[in-house]
């Protein structure tokens, strides 16, 4: 049979599918593909010129067909986003921002589109970024919009119910009252003696590698913030868990898996409808196979040894003390449970990261802050206390800052609008249906919001009195997101961060083990950083001394 016979059947199916799964749109790749791949075996069939050469060419004709149809109604003057400016190769496919995550460089790129493009750039066939401050009120807020299909692989398919993150409205609003409870100040009196016990633990290692001479040999401080913190969410998750600050390490490798598991759920979750189809594929979820049996194991644990001295966030999520009507199922609080570990580790390690890194870099503002901390405190046991931290105002204005240029989620995940009506958003008319993003690090970095020098690091911007002369829009800093899904824990994290960094500056010096401009480790470390919507950096290699 001449393939000039096959070809115009074959690219009218590819067509009929666009269209048919343009207005049907799958919730997984199943059916499409079945279909892709059974129909030109059909028509082969229908037409009576079944052979094995026949039926490749058809499948050929009939996937080119499909993908330039779908590409040309994309980049055409007909798409409801073609209004919008952006890259050629976003507006076609997805497979761009498949690439920019997989770069890590998604916060970067998108900080140069919107210099080049303007506040709201389409960066995906269905997909804008947007800049303007007013957007985070619009998007996050009241009123706004609630979160895409991106949330969907972070619960786990085999539980019945999904993660805080993961939940949207009602059942939001409800899972998010009983987080709130916990999240007050008596609840984060008793997370902070839990902080206090591991953040003994690390000052009594870092001050045995002193007096064992390695202060001054490299400590990875990007290492240790994380065991900090791993350490501490296991405590506060399932009761404990994590013994990496007292091991010095990652021993048995659960560290690893659930970062590997958090980035790999964060690329999968660029084309969600894949997932349903990938979970099907045998051995392919190894990873959160291993992180949800960990969850599971640890539930059990902790199930079995109740609550320890203090209260952890299992404990109020639970309902121990018996508030609700209807006590939470166990499943509920296990997804929370890894959840808490993911959400609340990297972004604090990196927070207190950037803090010294900022530090090292400017040794006139870390005197300043070591002189405020050595004004408020006597000693380093009695950093271990929040009770004076309004009286660290420096202090919190250089966290604030090193957030600021660093917010540790840097761009985010994307809200959805609903199907039904177009909705204007910064001024321009966003269609239904269209995710969006609103990326934290290029809305901080904007001198429409923080000016003049946005990308320098200057505390005191916080601190000075409003002037013509400076712009510093407070409702654009938005690290911990903003509206009824910001950050569950952004009280706990500040204490966190106070608690520790006043007892770090409290107790030791530091500085960069190489000074050299462009080391990775010390002055250039800031190139490391990585956006896999949590953020993954290199070694911060710190040299200590007791003060
Ligand atoms: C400096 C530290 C932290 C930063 C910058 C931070 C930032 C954020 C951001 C930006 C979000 C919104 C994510 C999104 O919408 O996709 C978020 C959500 C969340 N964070 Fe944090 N976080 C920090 C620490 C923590 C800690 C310590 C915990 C755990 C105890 C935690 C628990 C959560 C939870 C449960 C959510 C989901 C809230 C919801 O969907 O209602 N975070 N965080």
């Amino acid at each position: 049979m001449p393939l000039s016979e096959l070809l115009v059947p074959s690219t009218l199916l590819g067509v009929a599918n666009h269209i048919y799964w343009h207005k049907f749109e799958p919730e997984n790749a199943h059916y499409p593909l079945f279909a892709v791949l059974a129909q030109p075996l059909l028509l082969v069939t229908v037409l009576g010129k079944l052979t094995l050469f026949n039926t490749l060419a058809a499948e050929f004709f009939v996937i080119a067909s499909l993908f330039t149809s779908i590409g040309i109604y994309r980049a055409g003057p007909w798409h409801p986003l073609a209004h919008l400016p952006g890259p050629f190769a976003a507006r076609i496919s997805k497979y761009w921002s498949f690439k920019l995550l997989l770069s890590g460089h998604k916060h970067l790129v998108l900080k140069e589109l919107h210099e080049k493009y303007g506040d709201v750039v389409r960066t995906g066939p269905n997909e804008v970024s947007i800049v303007h401050a007013d957007a985070i009120r619009s998007v996050f807020g009241t009123g706004g919009f609630q979160k895409g299909p991106f949330y969907e692989p972070w619960s786990d398919p085999t539980l019945p119910t999904k993660a805080l993150l993961n939940l949207r409205g009602d059942a939001h609003a409800n899972r998010r009252r009983i987080w709130n409870r916990g999240m007050n100040s008596e609840g984060l009196k008793g997370f902070e003696h839990v902080l206090a016990k591991r953040l003994v633990i690390m000052l009594s290692q870092f001050d045995k590698m002193i007096a064992e001479g390695k202060g001054k040999s490299p400590v990875d401080l990007a290492a240790w913030f994380s065991y900090l913190t791993f350490d501490f969410m296991g405590d506060l998750a399932f009761g404990g868990g994590f013994d990496m600050l007292r091991d010095g390490g990652d021993k048995n490798g659960l560290w690893a898996i659930i970062k590997q598991g958090a980035k790999a759920t964060a690329i999968i979750a660029q084309t969600p409808w894949i997932v349903p189809t990938f979970n099907m594929i045998p051995g392919a979820n190894y990873i959160m196979d291993r992180l949800r049996l960990f969850a599971k194991e640890s539930a059990e644990r902790r199930i079995a040894t109740g609550a320890k001295e203090h209260k952890d966030i299992w404990y109020h999520l639970m309902d121990e003390e018996g508030h609700e009507k209807v006590k939470p199922p166990v499943h509920d609080v296990v997804v929370d449970g890894v959840l808490i570990i993911v959400a609340g580790s990297d972004t604090s390690s990196v927070a207190l990261s950037y803090f010294i890194y900022c530090m090292l870099c400017n040794p006139e503002l870390y005197a300043r802050a070591q002189a405020e901390v050595d004004s408020v405190y006597p000693d380093v046991e009695s950093c271990l206390d929040s009770t004076h931290h309004d009286e660290l105002k420096f202090l919190t204005a250089c966290i604030q800052e090193s957030l600021r240029l660093f917010p540790p989620v840097p761009t985010g995940g994307p809200r959805k609008i609903p199907k039904g009506d177009a909705k204007i958003i910064a001024g321009k008319l966003i269609p239904p249906e269209t995710q969006i993003y609103v990326p934290a690090y290029v809305i901080h970095r904007s001198p429409a919001n923080f000016a003049p020098a946005p990308d320098s690091f200057d505390p005191d911007r916080w601190l000075r009195a409003s002037s013509d002369a400076e712009t510093l829009n407070h409702a654009a800093f938005m690290s911990f997101s903003y509206g009824a899904a910001n950050c569950a824990a952004k009280h706990l994290a500040w204490r966190e961060l106070l608690m520790t960094l006043s007892a770090l500056l409290k107790r030791y010096n530091m500085k960069f083990v190489d000074e050299s401009p462009n080391a990775k480790t010390g002055r250039d470390w800031e190139s490391t950083m990585h956006d896999f919507f949590v953020t993954e950096t290199g070694e911060l290699k710190v040299e200590f001394s007791l003060r």
